[in-house]
C-alpha cells in the first residue's frame, strides 16, 4: 500500500525526499562549518564566511521547498487513498462489500486514510534529521575516527532496543487499528439508533457506558500500549545517546595531544544531533501506525474482488431467464451456522408479474439479490434467452435489473441523467405519485430529501421508471404506503408496466392482492415453490 502510494505521487515523493535530505546535509555542514571558522585562523575566515551565507541561504529555500512540497504530497497521499478506496469499493462485488461492513469501510475512508497521509506530512522531518544524525557522525569520523567508532556501536546497541520492542508495539497498534473499524460501526448507532436510545434512559447509559464507552477505552488502551512501548525504547535510545557522550569526552579529555577542535566539533555536534534525534525516535510509534494502518486498508480492499470488465456488450432486453440449480448461502461465525437456498430451477418470463411471499427470514430478499446478479451462485447456472451468464458477465446481466431493495439507497442525484426530456419525465412522474408539492428534479438532483420513508419509497420508484430497465424488483415496497397508493401500486402501475413487456417481481405480504399475480411464489426456509395464483385459478375457473 504505502509503496503504491509513493508510485501514485512519486514526483511529489522525490522532490520532498531529495529537498528535506538536502536540507539536512546543508544544516549539519553549517555545524562543521562553524566549528571550522572558531577554530581558524583570521585569514581563513573571509572565504569561510562566504560558504557560510552560501550554506544558510540554500538551507532556508531547501527548507522553504521541503515543507511546501511535504504539505502538497500529505493531501495529495491522502486524496489518493480515499479515492482509491473509494473507487476499489464501489467497483468491488456487492457481497465481499457486504461482508467487510460500514464501519470498516467508513474508519478506512477517514481515520486510516488520515493515519497512512501522517507518515508523509512527517517525512521531510524524518529524512531531514536522519541526514543530520548520518552528517554528523561522519563529521565526528573526520575529526575522530576511533570516538567514531564508538558512536556506531552506540547505534548499534539502541537500534536492538529498538527492534525488540517494535514487534511488541506494533502488535498493539494493528490491534488498534482493528477496534477502531468497530467503533466506527458503533459511530452509526449514535445516529440511527438516536430515536431508541432517547425513549430510554438505562439503555442509554449503558450503550455510553459498556458499548461505545468499553470501546474507546480499549482503543486508547491499545494505542497508549503501542506508544508506551516505543517510548521505553526511545528512552533507551536517549540513554545510550548520552553514554556516548559522556565515554567520547571522558576519551577525549585523557588525549594527550591538543584536542580542543576536536572537543568544540563533538560539543556543538552533540547539542545539535540530540533534538533531531528525538524527533526521529517520536516519528517511529507515528510511522509504525501508519503501516498498521496502510496494512489494514490493503487487507481490506484485498478481500473485495473487484468486478470483471472483461464482458464489452450490456444486456439490454431478453424473452427468459433460466435459473439452474441455482443457489447461495451465508455462514454466520459467530453461531457456526448457515443459512442456504435450496437450490433452484425457475424459468421467468418477460411480461411476467411474478409474487414471492414467505414469513420473515425464509430467504427472499437473498433470493432476489441472486436473482438480479448481485450475489454470485454458490452453485448451479444462470441463463439469459439460452446464453449461460459466467462470472465475467454478471455485470453486464445486472444492467437487465432496476430494483428497489427494503434497505434502499436514494441519491440526492439521478447520477446518470443530465437530459432535460429524461428529467421532465422524472417531474411528470413525481406528480402522477403525488409528490410534486415536496419534491421536483432540477439539475438532475432532487430539491429536497427531507421525506417521510413512504414518499422516499416513492422517489425510488420514479428513479426506477427512469432507468427503464427491462427487468423490476420491488421488495416489500408497498410497506410504507398508505392504503390508496398501495391500491394504485398493485392494480396500476405494475400491471402497466407488465403491459410494457417489463417482467415485475414483488416481495410482499400483502395477500389482498396475490390474485393479481400471473405467478405466485413461496419461500419457506429458504426453499422455493411456485403455488397457483389467483389470476391462475380465476382463468381455471
Ligand atoms: N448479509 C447477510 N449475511 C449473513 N446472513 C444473512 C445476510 N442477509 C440475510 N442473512 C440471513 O439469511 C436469512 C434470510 O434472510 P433474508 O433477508 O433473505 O430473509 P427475508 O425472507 O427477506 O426476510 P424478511 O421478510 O424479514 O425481509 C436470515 O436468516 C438472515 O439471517
Amino acid at each position: 500500500m504505502l509503496a503504491n502510494l509513493i508510485r501514485a505521487t512519486w514526483w511529489r515523493f522525490m522532490a520532498t525526499a531529495i529537498t528535506s535530505t538536502l536540507f539536512g546535509l546543508a544544516s549539519v555542514a553549517l555545524v562543521a562549518l562553524i566549528n571550522e571558522i572558531i577554530n581558524s585562523s583570521p585569514e581563513a575566515r573571509a572565504e569561510q564566511f562566504t560558504y557560510f551565507a552560501v550554506l544558510a541561504v540554500s538551507g532556508v529555500i531547501l527548507q522553504l521547498c521541503s515543507k511546501i512540497f511535504a504539505e502538497q504530497l500529505t493531501e495529495q497521499s491522502q486524496a489518493t487513498v480515499r479515492s482509491q478506496v473509494a473507487e476499489h469499493v464501489v467497483n468491488a462485488e456487492f457481497n465481499d462489500v457486504e461482508a467487510q461492513g460500514a464501519g470498516k469501510i467508513k474508519s478506512c475512508l477517514t481515520e486510516h486514510s488520515l493515519r497512512v497521509s501522517e507518515f508523509f506530512q512527517r517525512l521531510p522531518g524524518i529524512l531531514t534529521n536522519a541526514m543530520i544524525v548520518l552528517g554528523s557522525f561522519a563529521y565526528m569520523a573526520w575529526l575522530d575516527w576511533r570516538v567514531f567508532i564508538f558512536a556506531v556501536l552506540t547505534l548499534i546497541v539502541g537500534s536492538v532496543g529498538y527492534s525488540l520492542a517494535n514487534s511488541t508495539a506494533f502488535k498493539k497498534v494493528t490491534e488498534a487499528a482493528k477496534i477502531q473499524d468497530s467503533l466506527y460501526d458503533q459511530f452509526d448507532s449514535i445516529y440511527d439508533g438516536a430515536k431508541e436510545l432517547k425513549l430510554h434512559k438505562s439503555k442509554r447509559r449503558i450503550f455510553v457506558d459498556h458499548v461505545i464507552g468499553d470501546t474507546i477505552s480499549l482503543l486508547r488502551a491499545r494505542r497508549v500500549q503501542g506508544a508506551t512501548i516505543y517510548h521505553y525504547a526511545a528512552s533507551w535510545g536517549g540513554f545510550s545517546i548520552f553514554a556516548f557522550i559522556g565515554g567520547a569526552l571522558y576519551f577525549l579529555s585523557g588525549q594527550a595531544s591538543d584536542t580542543t577542535k576536536v572537543m568544540s566539533g563533538f560539543a556543538l555536534l552533540f547539542l545539535y544531533m540530540l533534538t533531531p534525534l528525538e524527533v526521529m525516535l517520536a516519528a517511529i510509534p507515528k510511522a509504525a501506525a501508519a503501516k498498521a494502518s496502510a496494512n489494514t486498508i490493503s487487507e481490506m480492499t484485498a478481500k473485495m474482488s473487484l468486478i470483471s470488465q472483461q464482458s464489452t456488450t450490456e444486456l439490454t432486453e431478453f424473452e427468459c431467464i433460466e435459473l439452474k440449480a441455482l443457489s447461495h448461502g451465508y455462514y454466520h461465525e459467530q453461531s457456526d451456522e448457515v443459512f442456504a437456498l435450496t437450490p433452484i430451477n425457475l424459468t421467468l418470463n418477460r411480461g411476467e408479474i411474478i409474487y414471492l411471499v414467505g414469513g420473515n427470514g425464509s430467504g427472499k430478499t437473498t433470493f432476489a439479490k441472486l436473482l438480479c446478479g448481485l450475489y454470485p451462485a454458490k452453485e448451479g447456472d444462470l441463463y439469459v434467452d439460452g446464453q449461460l451468464i459466467t462470472a465475467a458477465k454478471l455485470d453486464s446481466y445486472r444492467q437487465l435489473f432496476s430494483a428497489v431493495f427494503s434497505d434502499f439507497h436514494l441519491f440526492d442525484r439521478l447520477l446518470d441523467c443530465q437530459d432535460k426530456v429524461l428529467q421532465d419525465k422524472g417531474n411528470d412522474l413525481i406528480k402522477k405519485l403525488n409528490l410534486h408539492h415536496k419534491v421536483a428534479i432540477k439539475d438532475g438532483a432532487f430539491t429536497t430529501q427531507k421525506l417521510s420513508q413512504g414518499q422516499r419509497k416513492r422517489l425510488a420508484l420514479v428513479v426506477t421508471y427512469l432507468e427503464d430497465r427491462p427487468f423490476y424488483v420491488f421488495d416489500e415496497w408497498a410497506a410504507d404506503q398508505d392504503p390508496v397508493f398501495k391500491d394504485v401500486f398493485y392494480t396500476e402501475l405494475l400491471p402497466a408496466l407488465s403491459a410494457r413487456g417489463k417482467t415485475v417481481f414483488v416481495i410482499t405480504h400483502d395477500d389482498k392482492y396475490f390474485h393479481l399475480a400471473d405467478r405466485l411464489l413461496r419461500m419457506e426456509n429458504g426453499q422455493l415453490t411456485e403455488g397457483k395464483s389467483g389470476l391462475a385459478q380465476k382463468m381455471a375457473i
